[in-house]
């Protein structure tokens, strides 16, 4: 188990982490998400111990490693870009930090992320996604605490990476591996990770499993970070919100007053404006984009506000068409 508890971190007068905490239990896999600058490189690096914090501690399982050196910490890194050794074989990259003669340890790591038997190969005679994997073995081979993943599949082409990430995942999971994994791709961590730790200006805001941080995010920020939502003014009473799309029943029933709600795209309908009973509000199609497997309509409200839908790919709308609106679901209110 790995717990980072309360750190803070400046650098001159920028302060970057401000009582950040962390937990990830032992043998699961935490992703922290955050937009780009707001500390999550620096957060590896004090977990890593090339960096010290002005203030908080890191522990992994029962040791207090806060002043260790990173040799002594047992965590291993597996960086951007695989950053192997280009004149030695995989199997030496892999066995570099290992003692003389663990060349068992070495085949069992390879084939833990599935590259069993390319031992004698040298870096530049595999793919991105099998270098990255390599780098892989080589963080997991001298068995660490814990395993850091910094942006690990940034280099990869988008075709590559969702393959990449199932390679990993399963390999960390093999290993039994406690991990970090830092990304600011919401698929990436809601898909992979067992929890995700959503960091925003030097803190963790929220950290909960992917299901949780989606359906029931602390603050609006979390809201809007983690997926699509569409954001609207509204009035709250005990158990529905009132906005321009209806008084619409609120999620975790709470405290009357003004506020917004969170409406994720997918629980928007479409209707052919003015034949659905209940249709609160109306608008017109202004632009359609078209993914295959679904597609996105832009809708003007006659009040005046934008919305962006989600439908699947039969697409029975074209911009210009007059339609209705429908809640699906309950949605999320957060007070002013
Ligand atoms: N050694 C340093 N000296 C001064 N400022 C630094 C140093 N390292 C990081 N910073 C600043 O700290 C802030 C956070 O940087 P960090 O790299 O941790 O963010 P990040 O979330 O990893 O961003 P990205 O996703 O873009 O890599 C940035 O404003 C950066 O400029």
């Amino acid at each position: 188990m790995l717990t980072v508890t309360e750190i803070r971190k400046s650098f001159g007068r920028t302060q970057v982490l401000d009582r950040c905490s962390l937990t990830v239990e032992k043998g699961s896999l935490a992703a922290v998400l955050g937009p780009s600058g707001c500390g999550k490189t620096t957060l590896l690096r004090i977990i890593a111990g090339f960096e010290h914090a002005d203030a908080g501690t890191v522990t992994i399982g029962d040791r207090d490693v806060t002043a260790l050196p990173p040799e002594r910490r047992g965590v291993g890194i597996v960086p951007q870009e695989a950053a192997l050794f280009p004149h030695l074989s995989v199997a030496r990259n892999v066995g570099f930090g290992l003692p003389r003669g663990s060349r068992e340890r070495v085949e069992e790591c390879l084939e833990l992320v599935g590259l069993a038997g390319y031992g004698e190969r040298m870096p530049h005679e595999l793919s991105g996604g099998q270098q990255q994997r390599v780098a892989l073995a080589r963080a997991l081979a001298p068995r660490p605490g814990v395993v850091l993943l910094d942006e690990p599949f940034n280099a990869l082409d988008r075709s590559l990476r969702a393959a990449v990430r199932d390679d990993v995942r399963a390999a960390l999971e093999r290993a039994g591996a406690t991990a970090v994994l830092v990304t600011h791709d919401q698929e990436e961590a809601l898909s992979m990770a067992d929890t995700v730790a959503v960091m925003r200006a030097g803190r963790i805001v929220q950290q909960d499993t992917p299901a949780a941080v989606y359906t029931a995010p602390a603050d609006l920020g979390v809201a809007t970070f983690v997926g699509e939502a569409v954001v609207l003014p509204a009035r709250a009473t005990g158990e529905t919100a009132s906005c321009v799309l209806g008084d619409l029943p609120r999620r975790f029933p709470g405290p009357t007053g003004p506020g917004h709600v969170a409406v994720r795209p997918e629980q928007l309908a479409l209707t052919h404006a003015g034949d659905a009973p209940g249709t609160a509000a109306r608008g017109r199609v202004e632009r359609l984009e078209y993914f295959g497997h679904d597609a996105a309509l832009t809708v003007l409200l006659d009040t005046g506000e934008r919305l962006r839908v989600r439908t699947g790919g039969d697409v029975r709308h074209r911009p210009g068409d007059r339609v209705g609106v429908a809640v699906r679901g309950t949605v999320l209110f957060f007070p002013e």
